[in-house]
């Protein structure tokens, strides 16, 4: 019997389509899988125990090993900087980051403020530009900044357009298009390479185009 393979989910919006993903791939998951508010689900048939965590903590709980692998936005990979493989390009989740604000703004200030999610990707993405600006750190309601005042233009994640339409916001420049990975400990990855190129093998046979 091969050693358990601890798996790192991301709760929310990834969830549904990424154990859609492994299901396609003929994993078997219980029913409690999606029904629980367990965070830690043992399929022993699989020979896996999946860990729920929050999206941007899954790379946290790859890099220190306590998950073998795991399923994170690329958003978070760019944010966090871990240090684990990204093997797989899972192709479910797809959205942009974006930089947004109010229509026909004037920036008067030497450093306009920049309310964001994501501070490394909107620092890094602005000093290509060459442009100095002063990032905000808020962590959800972002479009909530412009127009209360907070800042002139935020960095968020984009999707169908609706909250900065609904917002009267609009897309002022497309930062880079996100889908979510597949990642790995590189250390799980030497000791666990059967097991784990069988899971990269089978994702990757019902992966969408
Ligand atoms: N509107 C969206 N459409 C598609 N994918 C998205 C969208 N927003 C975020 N994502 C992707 O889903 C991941 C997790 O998003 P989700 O909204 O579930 O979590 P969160 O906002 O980080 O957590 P929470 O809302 O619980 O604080 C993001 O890292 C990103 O890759
Ligand atoms: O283009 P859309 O399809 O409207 O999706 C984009 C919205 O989705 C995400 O927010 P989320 O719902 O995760 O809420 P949050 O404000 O808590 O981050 C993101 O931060 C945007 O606000």
């Amino acid at each position: 019997m091969s050693e358990i393979l601890t798996i790192a989910m991301p709760k929310g919006r990834i969830f549904e389509e990424a154990a859609e993903l492994l299901r396609k791939a003929e994993y078997k998951l219980p029913p409690e899988f999606d029904e629980s508010r367990k965070l830690i689900i043992d399929v022993p048939n699989e020979n896996i125990r999946f860990i729920l965590a929050k999206p941007m903590d899954v790379a946290t709980y790859v890099e220190h090993g306590v998950a073998d692998v795991g399923i994170a936005g690329k958003d978070v990979m760019l944010e966090e900087d871990r240090d684990v493989y990204e093997v797989l390009d899972l192709k479910i989740s797809a959205c942009h980051l974006a930089v947004a604000g109010l229509p026909n703004a004037t920036l008067t200030d030497v450093a306009p403020k920049v309310a964001t999610k994501y501070p490394k990707v909107a620092s890094s993405y602005f000093r290509e530009q060459g442009e100095q600006v002063e990032i905000i750190k808020l962590n959800g309601s972002i479009e909530l900044a412009p127009l209360i005042g907070l800042a002139d233009r935020i960095v968020d994640i984009v999707s169908t357009g609706q909250t900065l339409k609904e917002n009267g916001l609009v897309e002022l420049e497309h930062i880079c298009d996100i889908t979510s990975r597949l990642i790995v400990n590189p250390v799980s990855y030497r000791m666990k390479d059967q097991v784990i190129d069988e899971l990269v093998e089978r994702l990757s046979k019902v992966i969408g185009g």
